[in-house]
């Protein structure tokens, strides 16, 4: 439904985009992920057509409708818009506000097709209010209401739930990925939250140094990122050190030694050279909380947060810290030790620049 392939896209001088790709099949929803200023509304308003491209292709539906020698206009690439602040008009009913985009009907429909679609995002009652007096989550299914009413191939929404209350903000996430999903809509998200891209992306986008990082899952992005930016960019993560040991003889494996164990290294993780020396991604999730283990380790920092905490922890006779995320019925205090397992399905590992001692 979605391809940009190639895109390139500069200021002026300043080059904002370089060479970006990704593709949306149809009912998928993206996200565009990244650090502030790194061109993901850029990208989000090349693809509506608010600017011309230097180099590459924007592909919607199977029509080229940028290039560096084509720029369709932007009402007619049949996009649905989502703004930040949800654009809706104040002095203007749910019904007006719905009905503002589809001056293409004859006036007698118009109506109909705004009420089916306030109908759709499940405020069929609330045709006659005042955006004032609805909910933050009620507006932004106005807004959706309106972008969806044209029928368009494509929606894009540019940092939709940014207004809404941090409490709200993933709720209404998930309601509106929910009804984007039911009503079987291609949707192009950008937002700078991690926890929203997750709770409402199919893929993910991470954009930074103008560039696309990595375009994947939310489970790949977090589990085998591709290199150590995306690595770090997403989630939590600390590296320990490691090096590859002398391959054994019989067998196929290439390990990796490291001071929490020795672990396998699988598909391209494995092509690595006995001797090279490594550091290995461990998430909060790697490390096990276990009384029973002989590895002990020493709180330097915690967070609680509720259901568990975030342990910061100390490896013996090692300079590097480790994150661990335990139960909180496991409450340690700065200073106290425990003993920790490392329970890692599959090891991620880039070419050492940690020092060692
Ligand atoms: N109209 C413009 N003219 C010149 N430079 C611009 C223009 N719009 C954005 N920029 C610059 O391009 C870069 C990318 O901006 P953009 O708004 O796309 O980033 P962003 O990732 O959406 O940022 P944020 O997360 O802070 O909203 C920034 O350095 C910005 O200063």
């Amino acid at each position: 439904m979605l391809s940009i392939d190639n895109l390139n896209l500069a200021y002026g001088d300043t080059q904002v985009l370089n060479d970006v790709c990704i593709a949306l099949g149809s009912g998928e929803i993206g996200c565009i992920l990244g650090p502030s200023g790194c061109g993901k509304t850029t990208l989000l308003q090349a693809i509506a057509g608010f600017h011309q491209v230097q180099a590459g292709k924007i592909f919607i539906k199977d029509a080229c409708v940028a290039s560096e020698n084509l720029h369709l206009s932007p009402d007619k690439r049949g996009i649905g818009l989502v703004f930040q602040d949800f654009a809706l008009f104040p002095h203007m009913s749910v019904l007006d506000n719905v009905s503002y985009g589809l001056h293409h009907l004859p006036k007698s429909e118009r109506k109909l097709v705004a009420l089916e679609n306030i109908e759709r995002v499940g405020l069929g009652e609330y045709a006659d209010k005042f955006p004032g007096s609805l909910s933050g989550g009620q507006q932004q299914r106005v807004a959706i209401a309106r972008a969806i009413a044209p029928n368009p191939q494509l929606m894009l929404l540019d940092e939709p739930f940014s207004s809404l209350d941090p409490e709200l903000r993933e709720k209404v996430a998930v309601e509106v990925r929910e009804l984007i999903k039911r009503l079987g809509i291609t949707a192009l998200l950008v937002t700078h939250d991690q926890q929203e891209a997750f709770a409402f992306a199919d893929k993910i986008a991470i954009l930074a140094e103008h560039k696309c990082q990595q375009w994947d899952t939310p489970y790949q992005l977090y589990h085998e990122p591709s290199s150590r930016f995306v690595a770090n960019f997403i989630g939590e993560s600390t590296f320990i050190s490691g090096e590859v040991m002398p391959q054994e003889a019989g067998s196929a494996s290439v390990y990796v030694n490291t001071q929490l164990g020795r672990f396998a290294l699988s598909g391209p993780q494995a092509d690595k050279n006995e001797g090279d020396k490594l550091d290995v991604l461990v998430r909060p999730d790697d490390i096990v909380h276990e009384d029973s283990s002989p590895l002990k380790a020493t709180v330097v920092d915690r967070r609680f947060r509720g259901a568990h905490i975030m342990y910061r922890l100390q490896l013996p006779n090692f300079s590097e810290h480790v994150l661990c995320l335990a139960p909180s019925h496991h409450d340690h205090s700065i200073g106290e030790s425990f003993g920790i397992r490392m329970s890692i399905d599959h090891v991620i590992c880039f070419p050492a620049t940690i020092s060692r001692n």
